[in-house]
């Protein structure tokens, strides 16, 4: 289910979340029923639910149906695919660019489907550590390609907003699977990523 504005909210969640941001709200010292405000829990309902729609979606069906027979054997790189995630501590998003690439095996992938399988997972309540291996993971079981490596680079905002406050910090997690666990397979990677090769 991939949710718009026109698209419709699960009732029973819509109206359970509602009545405990309301609540929420008047905890926090405002008042539920000012103008400002009442439509807020209703707005904070639909948001989250967009934010962790992902539990409802299936990344490696995304990836099935986009799976074509291809004799291709070099890497393939999607990079600078933006993010943006939840931590499952805080309920504060982080965000920032993931970078994917594989070694195709007979199979590969519409090139948009690797960016919706981070979606897929970023929608969810998460741990930046855990998404890195659930993107690898998706994209290794579904190709079976001769390897997978997966980088972020994301930002937390409850490092930022609050608690250790720090702004510039960058946190840099990677996963690797079958060739990239080469040395010189995993440095091609990283120095394509690097590389500025259109001058973005
Ligand atoms: N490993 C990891 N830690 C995260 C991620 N997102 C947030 N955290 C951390 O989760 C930790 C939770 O620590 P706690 O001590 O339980 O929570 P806290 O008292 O709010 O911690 P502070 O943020 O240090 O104030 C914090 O250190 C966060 O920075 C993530 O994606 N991966
Ligand atoms: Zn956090």
């Amino acid at each position: 289910m991939a949710y718009s504005k026109t698209e419709s909210y699960d009732e029973k969640v819509t109206s359970g979340l509602i009545e405990n941001y309301k609540n929420a709200i008047h905890l926090l010292g405002e008042d539920p029923e000012r103008e400002g405000l009442l439509k807020t829990p209703e707005r904070i309902a639909k948001a989250m639910q967009y934010m962790t729609v992902g539990y409802q979606q299936d990344a490696k069906a995304i990836l099935e149906g986009a799976k074509f027979t291809e004799s291709y054997s070099e890497m393939v790189i999607v990079k600078d695919i933006e993010l943006y995630s939840m931590c499952e501590h805080h309920m504060l998003p982080f965000f920032g660019k993931a970078h994917i690439a594989y070694i195709p095996n007979g199979y590969i992938t519409g090139l948009s489907k690797l960016a919706r399988v981070v979606d897929v997972f970023s929608r969810r309540l998460q741990v930046q550590e855990r998404l890195t291996h659930q993107i690898l993971d998706a994209i290794q079981e579904t190709l079976q390609p001769e390897g997978v490596a997966v980088v972020i680079e994301a930002q937390h905002l409850c490092m930022m907003m609050r608690g250790v406050q720090k702004q510039n910090s960058t946190t840099t997690t990677s996963a690797f699977s079958g060739q990239f666990q080469d040395n010189t397979t995993r440095s091609e990677f990283l120095r394509l990523i690097s590389a500025n090769l259109i001058g973005k």
